[in-house]
């Protein structure tokens, strides 16, 4: 079964339920061209990371299909998937998580530039990152941050063509989100195809093309950022028009009432 020439991605009439949860995603259809930075949306639980799944093939869907155009992507090495609990392996140092996977890629694909291993704290990603000092640190002894930050960077050191970042901003600080930003900015003018997850819609209106908003298992909206006149209007677009409303939580102590 092939996939249109430019189509990075496709998600044909896909369906998908978890056996304890049930339905989750139905009738999801959309293609990712080469070279566009798509942003999913959507709230808590709708389905995000599981269609970031379904892509890569870690899940199959119980109807349609989900893949990724191997004419145009030739080889595992050329995808990159930055998952939530991170794409490294806990016990293991980040040097040899990176080293890991120069072996696991070697003579995978086509002749594209290898990180210098014998002189990783020098390589430009992982100085950018301030990756250096953590190289010889195990994976679970990092810090969330770090720990997002060692898997983008062990696996944006291997020059892939698709991106899939779920939730990228979640839990780095400041200046390691403007970097990220920067380096997402790149990746996209280098024509990489990017597909994020995310509830940053910052983050969104700064670096994709286009967003998929989720919302009761199906896509609620389909457009592109250049569409929105403004960023309020891209928002409230992206949050599907829901506001939140103010709550009393009965936390306040402002009433005299005391319980006897
Ligand atoms: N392994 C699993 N087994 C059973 N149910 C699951 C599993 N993973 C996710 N779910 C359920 O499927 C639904 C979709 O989960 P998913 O993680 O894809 O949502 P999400 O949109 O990424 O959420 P969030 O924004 O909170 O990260 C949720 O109801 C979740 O509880």
């Amino acid at each position: 079964m092939s996939v249109d020439g430019d189509v990075a991605v496709a998600v044909e009439h896909v369906w998908f339920g978890y056996r304890k949860a049930g339905s989750v995603l139905e009738d999801v259809d959309f293609r990712v061209p080469a070279g566009q930075s798509l942003a999913i949306l959507g709230y808590n639980g709708v389905g995000k990371t599981t269609l970031l799944n379904l892509i890569v093939g870690l899940l199959r869907p119980s109807k349609g299909r989900a893949v990724i155009n191997g004419k145009l992507i030739a080889s595992v090495r050329e995808v990159f998937e930055l998952t939530e609990r991170s794409n490294l392996i806990d016990s293991m140092s980040v040097r040899d998580n990176i080293r890991f996977r120069d072996l696991l890629f070697s003579g995978q694909g086509p002749a594209r530039p290898t990180p210098g291993m014998e002189h990783l704290d020098r390589e430009r990603l992982v100085v950018a990152f301030g990756l250096a000092e953590h190289l010889d640190k195990r994976v679970d002894e990092l810090s969330s941050g770090l720990r997002k930050r060692a898997g983008l960077v062990a696996g944006l050191l291997f020059d892939p063509r698709l991106i899939l970042l779920d939730e990228p901003t979640n839990s780095i600080d400041p200046l390691t989100r403007s970097l990220l930003l920067d380096c997402v900015g790149q990746l996209r003018g280098d024509g990489r195809t990017l597909v994020t997850v995310t509830h940053d819609l910052d983050y969104c209106w700064k670096v994709a093309d286009r967003i998929i908003v989720l919302d009761d298992k199906r896509i609620a909206l389909d457009r592109m950022t250049h569409d929105f006149a403004d960023f309020d209007a891209f928002k409230k677009a992206a949050t599907l028009g829901r506001q939140a409303t103010h709550t009393d939580f009965g936390l306040t102590h402002t009433t005299a009432t005391t319980i006897k």
